[in-house]
């Protein structure tokens, strides 16, 4: 059928695109189903979504679709029901636990950047990953697949310098930190960060906090080559762009199967032309890589993949059995570690790794001697030529720099938790303190999240604040108060667990 474009101001998350009920009765269209829409050389695809906001001989285009494909309104379309695609087969091949052959895995990865495939057929996608896993062979075929279909960076500097970590852990802010440091040492490192996938807090909502974090690749060269740094949003970029459609499905769902988050990863890293790069893999209790066996094999998986690439990759196994510095959530984050980079020192936890990590990266881009990159990393942090390296980056992507960390909002309604008891602190448990700050409203409540006052293996005194839920509204507050009550984050020596009575 042939009908008009008329642009509507809807917002869906969605591909979506709207028929008038008629239309659609005429058509033999149902809701969510798949249609391709063809004029000129222009082929894009789009649920069906039925409404009386378009009329009759009119098709509705929504801003999700504008926002990759250009419709005037008026312009004339085809519409053609378009049926179940054939990478749907090898994703069950995937389900059934067969594995995947190059051009299997080529296929499922267009028709996702084509949108071929809807949100439910990429979480069953993401869902058989995360049950049947894949092999080196699928990984680095996915990895390439993914690179390939979107825009690669060519910055004029060498050499290209790169971080990431797995994530996992709460109050991880410490990119923030290493990137200014390597780049205050003289090294090109454009870093690009996935928003929140597990965790509370991505590191491109950390420093969205403070500065803009979506920029086209002309805007990010531009500024890299100017001061051999950026810490960008890689979904807003057209890197990788299957990336950030399975994120979605991740984030949903909570889960980040191992073989795609390698592929997400790398697919990244490859696009962006880094050289060496450096993979944190937060290691512990409650989060992604539960023990150091498991962390080397996949310490291993990275290394082979980066070879595979031409990339030199190599991998830091940190310490993720608790939160990292005394802050979870986007703008508490934020306010932590710009007080870590102007004050030059901070908590233990936060500037041990990231003058660690930093000084792993001096070593490797050969600006410090083997075993003195985190000696230099320490006193590039404690001079302040990191945190003038943080105005800078702030400054150029659109921040304020002169921001002072109390000027940045956190959620006013608050409640404390203090300690049922005296003792020792045994225990911080992750996903307790995730779903907390996740419950209170984060990362999209920028200003929600939790304050920490103690970590493992202090002392405190029955009464003593333990820590204190921020959220911008009294409705996530509650929620956030209920579930802290109901998982006890912190554990105490001698505190009662669980009371049991009338079975
Ligand atoms: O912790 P969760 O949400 O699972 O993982 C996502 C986080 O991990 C990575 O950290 P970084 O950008 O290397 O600092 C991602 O980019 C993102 O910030
Ligand atoms: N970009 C990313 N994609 C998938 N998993 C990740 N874990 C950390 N960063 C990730």
């Amino acid at each position: 059928m042939k009908v008009k474009v008329r642009i509507l101001d809807v917002y869906s998350g969605r591909y979506s695109v709207f028929i008038n009920e008629k239309e659609a009765m005429k058509a033999k269209l149902h809701p969510d189903d798949l249609v391709k829409l063809e004029a000129g050389k222009k082929t894009v695809y789009g649920s069906v979504v039925i409404s009386s906001l378009v009329k009759e001989g009119e098709i509705g285009i929504s801003r999700d679709v504008l926002q990759l494909h250009s419709f005037s309104e008026g312009e004339v379309v085809t519409v053609i029901p378009s049926g179940t695609p054939e990478s749907v087969r090898y994703i069950k091949k995937k389900m059934n636990g067969g594995k995947l052959r190059k051009v299997e895995i080529e296929t499922i990865i267009k028709d996702i950047v084509d949108r071929k495939l809807r949100d439910i057929e990429i979480s069953s996608f993401v869902t058989s990953l995360e049950i049947n896993g894949l092999d080196m062979d699928e990984i680095a075929a996915l990895t390439i697949a993914m690179a390939e279909t979107g825009d690669m960076l060519d910055i004029d500097r060498k050499p290209i310098m790169d971080v990431h970590s797995i994530g996992g852990v709460p109050g991880n802010k410490t990119n923030i930190l290493v990137v200014p440091i390597v780049a205050a040492a003289g090294l090109t490192i454009p870093k690009t960060s996935s928003r929140a996938i597990t965790s509370a807090a991505g590191t491109a909502d950390v420093v969205e906090v403070f500065a803009d974090v979506s920029f086209s690749l002309d805007e990010i060269k531009r500024i890299v080559e100017k001061i051999g740094a950026c810490m960008v949003w890689g979904g807003a970029l057209n890197l990788a762009p299957a990336d950030d459609i399975t994120i979605k499905s991740e984030r949903a769902l909570s889960i980040d199967p191992t073989g795609l988050m390698l592929a997400s990863i790398m697919s990244k890293k490859y696009a962006m032309g880094s050289q060496y790069v450096l993979i944190d893999i937060p290691t512990g209790k409650g989060v992604k890589v539960e023990s150091v066996d498991q962390a080397r094999a996949l310490a291993r998986d990275f290394i082979e993949l980066g070879k595979r690439l031409g990339q030199y990759v190599e991998v830091a196994i940190t310490y993720g059995g608790q939160p990292i510095g005394h802050t979870v959530g986007p703008a508490l984050e934020a306010r932590e570690a710009l007080q870590a980079l102007m004050a030059g020192t901070g908590p233990g936890s936060l500037i041990e790794k990231a003058t660690g990590l930093a000084g792993v990266l001096l070593e490797m881009g050969g600006v410090a001697p083997a075993g003195m990159g985190k000696k230099m990393a320490r006193e590039i942090l404690e001079s302040g030529k990191a945190y003038q390296k943080m105005r800078e980056i702030i400054e150029e992507q659109g921040g304020n720099p002169d921001i002072k960390p109390e000027d940045i909002p956190v959620g006013d309604k608050t409640y404390t938790f203090t300690a049922p008891t005296s003792g020792y602190i045994t225990a911080i448990d992750n996903k307790a303190i995730t779903g907390i700050a996740r419950a209170a409203g984060a990362p999209e409540d920028k200003g929600a999240g939790i304050e920490l006052y103690v970590k493992v293996g202090e002392k405190v005194k029955e009464g003593d604040p333990l820590f204190t839920i921020h959220a911008e509204s009294e409705a996530r507050l509650d929620q956030a108060t209920v579930f802290a009550r109901r998982t006890e984050p912190i554990r105490i020596e001698g505190m009662v667990l669980q009371r049991i009575g009338n079975i």
